[in-house]
C-alpha cells in the first residue's frame, strides 16, 4: 500500500476536485460520511454519549459532517469547537453552519481549560481537531484537552490522524498528541504510524476510501511502500511440477564460535525452510557434532579451528552466502571475512557480527557485492550509520548509507523498514513474539533462502521479512508472545506461504493484510 505524504495527499484532494467535477464540501462530506457510516455500522443507534470535538480546519469540518449525520440519525451527540485560531477554514464553516441550521443543536465553544466537559470512560470521543494540517506545536491550553481527553479513558477515535501528531515530525513530548484508540484515514495511512517514537498514539488504523481521483492513486509512486499480504503476493515465485533441487539454489551459511552453534542451525533451517535447494554450514570444527545431529538436513564444512573462523574454504559455487551469525569479532575472524570479500562473486546477506566487523572496518564496505543484504537491529545500525536524534534523521542516514555502498538495508523492529534506491518498504506483519534469542538468525536464514532460489536481494529482503513476521503472527495464536521462540518461526514458515492464498479471516487479521 502506498503512503502518501501530505503533499500529495493534498495534490489527490485537488485532482479529485477537478476530475470529477465536485466541490471541497463535497468532498469533505465524503469524508464524514464514511466515518458516520462507519461508527454507525458499530453502534447501531446505541444511546452511549459521544463527545465530537472539531478544530476550525478541514479536520474540524469532517468532525462537522459526522456531527451532522450522527445527530440526524438520533445519537446522543456533544460537539464542540476547539477554538484554537480564527483562521477558519470556508467548508469549516459551511459545515459548522449545516449543524447549526439543519440539526438546531449548536457546538459549544472551548476557549481554555474551563471550557472543558467532564467525560466518562464508558463515553466515546471523536478527535477531530487536527489533521495533516498542523504545522507548530500546539497551544498550552490545546495540550491540556489533549491530557484531559486521554484522562477520560473513554475510546477514542480519531479522524485522519491523531491530533497533535505532525506528518514529517516528531512530537515534543506526549502530552502534545492526542491518544487515539483507532483512527480511520483518508488516503492512506500516514508513515508516522509505523515510527517507534510516533507509532504508539495509533496502534490501530483503518484506511476510508473516499473516492480519491484514481488515476492519482494509480500513477503516484510514493518514497513509503507498506508491504502487506496482497504487496507480497505479486513477489511470490512459484514452483512447477517438474522443479528439482538443483533449481532453487544452494544456500552457504558462514558462522558460529564457540557456544554459539545454534544460530547458525537456526539460519540454516531458515534458509532450507525458506525453500533453499541445499545448505551448507560453514562452521568452526566444535559445531560439526552439534550442526549435524541437530539439523540432519544440512551439510557442513568445518573451519581448521575449533572455536572460531580463521580461514573460509569451500570448494563449490554456492548461489549466496550469508555471514556473521555468532562469528565473533576475532582477528583471524575478521582476516578471513576480508579474503572471503576480495575473492567473492555471488550475492550476499550480512547479519550480527558480521555487521559488527564492517562497522570496525569500513572500507570492507567498498569489497561488498551490490545489492548486498545488511539486517542490523537497532544497536548493529547504530554502529553502521552513526547515532540519530529522530526517526526522521535516522530514515534519511539509512537511505544515504544505502545509496553510498548500494547495498539493501534491512531496518529491523516492530514495523521492519527496508531500504534501497530511496525507497522504503514497511513490514506490517510480526508481533512482540518476535522479541527473543535467535528470531534474528532465523531472518538471515530466511532471506538468504529466497535470494538462493531465484528471488533477488530486494525481493528477498521485503518478502523474507513479510513471512518471517507472518509466520510469527500464524504461531502466537498458539504460544503466545511470551512462549514464541525463534524455532517456532521456521516451523510456521509453510503456513505463512500458504497464508499468501487465502482470505482474511477476522477483522483484525484483516487490518493487517490489506495493509
Ligand atoms: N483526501 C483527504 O485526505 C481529505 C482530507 N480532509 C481533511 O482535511 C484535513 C486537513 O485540513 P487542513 O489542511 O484544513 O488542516 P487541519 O484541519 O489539520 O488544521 C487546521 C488549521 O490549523 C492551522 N494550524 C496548524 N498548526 C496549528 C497550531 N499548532 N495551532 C493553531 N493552528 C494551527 C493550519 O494552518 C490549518 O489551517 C485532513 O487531515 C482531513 O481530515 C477531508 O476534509 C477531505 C478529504
Ligand atoms: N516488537 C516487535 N514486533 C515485531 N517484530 C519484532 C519485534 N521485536 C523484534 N522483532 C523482530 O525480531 C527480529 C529480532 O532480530 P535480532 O534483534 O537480530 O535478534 P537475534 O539477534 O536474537 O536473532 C527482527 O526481525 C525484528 O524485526
Ligand atoms: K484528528
Amino acid at each position: 500500500m502506498k503512503l502518501f505524504s501530505k503533499e500529495q495527499i493534498y495534490e489527490g484532494d485537488q485532482l479529485t476536485i477537478e476530475r470529477q467535477k465536485i466541490s471541497s464540501t463535497d468532498l469533505m462530506e465524503r469524508a464524514g460520511t464514511q466515518i458516520f457510516n462507519w461508527i454507525n455500522l458499530r453502534m447501531q443507534g446505541a444511546q452511549v454519549p459521544i463527545h465530537i470535538f472539531c478544530g476550525i480546519g478541514n479536520n474540524g469540518g469532517d468532525g462537522m459532517v459526522l456531527a451532522r449525520h450522527l445527530i440526524l440519525e438520533g445519537y446522543n451527540v456533544k460537539t464542540y469547537i476547539v477554538n484554537y485560531s480564527d483562521k477558519r477554514s470556508k467548508d469549516f464553516l459551511i459545515n459548522y453552519d449545516r449543524v447549526k441550521n439543519i440539526t438546531k443543536k449548536w457546538p459549544e465553544f472551548v476557549h481554555n481549560q474551563d471550557d472543558f466537559p467532564e467525560i466518562k470512560q464508558d463515553h466515546v470521543i471523536v478527535d477531530a481537531i487536527f489533521g495533516i494540517g498542523l504545522n507548530r506545536p500546539v497551544a498550552d491550553w490545546v495540550k491540556k484537552l489533549f491530557i484531559h481527553l486521554r484522562k477520560s479513558k473513554a475510546f477514542t477515535l480519531s479522524i485522519d490522524i491523531p491530533s497533535g501528531l505532525q506528518t514529517d515530525s516528531i512530537p515534543l513530548d506526549d502530552d502534545c498528541v492526542v491518544l487515539a484508540s483507532y483512527t480511520l484515514s483518508f488516503a492512506s495511512p500516514k508513515l508516522v504510524f509505523f515510527l517507534p517514537k510516533t507509532g504508539k498514539f495509533t496502534i490501530n488504523w483503518e484506511v476510508l476510501d473516499i473516492g480519491l481521483d484514481s488515476e492519482f492513486l494509480t500513477n503516484t509512486n510514493t518514497t513509503f511502500n507498506l508491504i502487506g499480504k496482497y504487496e507480497a503476493i505479486p513477489i511470490y515465485i512459484p514452483r512447477d511440477k517438474f522443479s528439482h533441487k538443483g533449481q532453487f539454489g544452494h544456500s552457504l551459511i558462514i558462522g558460529g564460535s564457540y557456544g554459539k552453534m545454534g544460530a547458525v542451525t537456526l539460519a540454516s533451517r531458515g534458509a532450507l525452510s525458506a525453500g533453499a535447494g541445499l545448505v551448507t554450514a560453514f562452521i568452526p570444527k566444535c559445531g560439526y557434532q552439534v550442526l549435524q545431529s541437530s539439523f540432519p538436513e544440512a551439510m557442513v564444512i568445518t573451519d581448521a579451528n575449533d572455536d572460531y573462523i580463521t580461514n573460509v574454504e569451500f570448494n563449490f559455487s554456492p548461489s549466496v552466502i550469508a555471514f556473521g551469525i555468532g562469528v565473533g569479532v576475532n582477528m583471524k575472524t575478521v582476516e578471513a571475512f576480508k579474503v572471503l570479500l576480495e575473492t567473492n562473486k555471488v550475492p550476499m546477506v550480512i547479519d550480527a557480527d558480521g555487521l559488527n566487523i564492517l562497522s570496525n572496518h569500513p572500507h570492507f564496505l567498498e569489497l561488498l557485492p551490490e545489492e548486498t543484504v545488511l539486517t542490523p537491529h537497532p544497536k548493529e545500525l547504530e554502529r553502521l550509520i552513526g547515532t540519530w536524534s529522530h526517526d526522521f534523521e535516522k530514515l534519511e542516514k539509512a537511505k544515504e548509507f544505502s545509496n553510498k555502498h548500494k547495498v539493501v538495508l534491512v531496518i529491523k523492529g516492530a514495523n521492519t523498514i527496508t531500504v534501497f534506491e530511496n525507497k522504503f518498504y514497511i513490514n506490517a506483519t510480526g508481533n512482540p513474539g518476535l522479541s527473543t534469542a535467535g528470531s534474528g538468525d532465523v531472518l538471515t536464514g530466511i532471506i538468504t533462502g529466497l535470494i538462493s532460489q531465484g528471488y533477488n536481494p530486494l525481493s528477498a529482503a521485503v518478502f523474507g521479512v513479510y513471512l518471517h513476521g507472518k509466520s510469527a503472527d500464524i504461531a502466537v495464536e498458539d504460544y503466545g508472545y511470551q512462549s514464541l521462540i525463534a524455532s517456532h518461526v521456521i516451523e510456521y514458515l509453510g503456513a505463512a506461504y500458504m497464508d499468501l492464498f487465502k482470505q482474511p479471516e477476522t477483522s483484525s487479521e484483516k487490518h493487517k493484510d490489506d495493509a
